[in-house]
């Protein structure tokens, strides 16, 4: 596939360098494209954390290369793992990824797993494009972009393939409290990529189902648990039951690395909650980053390997191994 003029080329995203993993600063975006060069496995943890990278994939994919980065540099591979596990609760891809480069911690292993998730990407956009009904409008909620993603995108590839196909008509945004996901970085791909889209207050979802506006419901996840139940960022539970109000389907696309078989359900999702401050910096604040959406609100699941119904516990595959 072509580069699209202007798309974030995955390696801008986050790359491995020898002495660095390089990641695109999403805490600056979209006023300003700026790099962050994290020099110890450390500094990829903090940049982790403070969502400079961001994103359930692209957190294992930076992840990946700090390990590799401590390996070549001779730091403690096991206290590096430690640490960047550490660094963020929710997003399963973390450990995955980590667990994956473990036994060879080498720059090659770490980009295979890179490319191998934008190729997911570029498969579940394929799967979930058909789902998409005839001049839909989608609402999405968070980033499932290619900037969550290392490139391409889980939600926002499917919408991109549908897009493609002559499906789309708009794209309602999330603005996505409080860090604004949404505003910032969805609204951004799709200008980039030339959807229709506009912006909403999260708030404004439930008159825009309510108005016949809004014709499927489509997110990414962190953490997918063996019966379905899918953590995601904060509100889209709310989502999930106004669609189910209104007889919208909700599709959630991830890749296998997104699935958790260990959690039997979604009450084993570990959930951060984060500094206050980022909700309130005058008042007390309650800061959950994500929600789990029962599986029983949830149409469909699409990963790299098909579309997959009720029960989920009996259609979602295995979690990928890297090659
Ligand atoms: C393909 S990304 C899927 C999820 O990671 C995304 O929807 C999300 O909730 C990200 O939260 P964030 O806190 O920005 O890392």
């Amino acid at each position: 596939m072509m580069d699209i003029p202007g798309e974030i080329a995955p390696e801008q995203i986050v790359r491995l360098e020898h002495d660095a993993v390089v990641v695109l600063d999403q805490r600056l975006l979209p006023a300003e494209r700026a790099e962050l060069r994290c020099r110890s496995a450390a500094e990829v943890a903090d940049a982790i954390r403070t969502l400079a990278v961001r994103g359930a994939p692209a957190i294992g994919v930076a992840a990946a290369y700090g390990l590799a980065l401590a390996a070549s540099t001779g730091d403690d591979v096991d206290a590096a793992y430690a640490t960047l596990a550490a660094s963020r609760p929710t997003a399963v891809n973390l450990r995955w990824a980590l667990d994956e480069m473990r036994p060879d911690p080498t720059a090659a292993r770490a980009r295979r797993i890179h490319a191998d998730e934008v190729e997911r990407c570029r498969r579940m956009g394929a799967h979930a494009a058909p789902l998409v009904p005839e001049r839909a409008r989608v609402l999405t909620h968070c980033n499932a972009g290619g900037l969550a993603t290392g490139g391409y995108g889980s939600a926002v590839g499917a919408i991109r393939a549908a897009w493609e196909q002559g499906r789309v008509e708009r794209v309602w945004v999330d603005e996505t409290r409080p860090l604004l996901q949404g505003a910032r970085l969805t609204a951004f791909e799709l200008e980039t990529l030339g959807i229709p889209h506009a912006v909403i207050v999260d708030g404004a979802a439930a008159s825009l189902m309510a108005r016949g506006e809004v014709d499927v419901v489509i997110t990414g996840a962190d953490r997918i648990a063996a019966n379905g139940d899918t953590a995601n960022k904060i509100g889209t539970y709310g989502l999930a039951v106004l669609a189910r109000h209104h007889g919208i389907p909700l599709v959630v696309v991830a890749p296998t690395s997104t699935l958790d078989p260990a959690a039997a359900t979604g009450a084993e999702i570990p959930i951060e909650e984060r500094d206050p401050a980022e909700v309130s910096e005058r008042f007390p604040a309650w800061n959950p980053a994500f929600d789990v959406t029962p599986a029983d609100l949830i149409a469909a699941i699409v990963t790299e390997e098909g579309v997959h119904t009720h029960p989920f516990a009996e259609s979602l595959p295995a979690p990928v191994r890297a090659r």
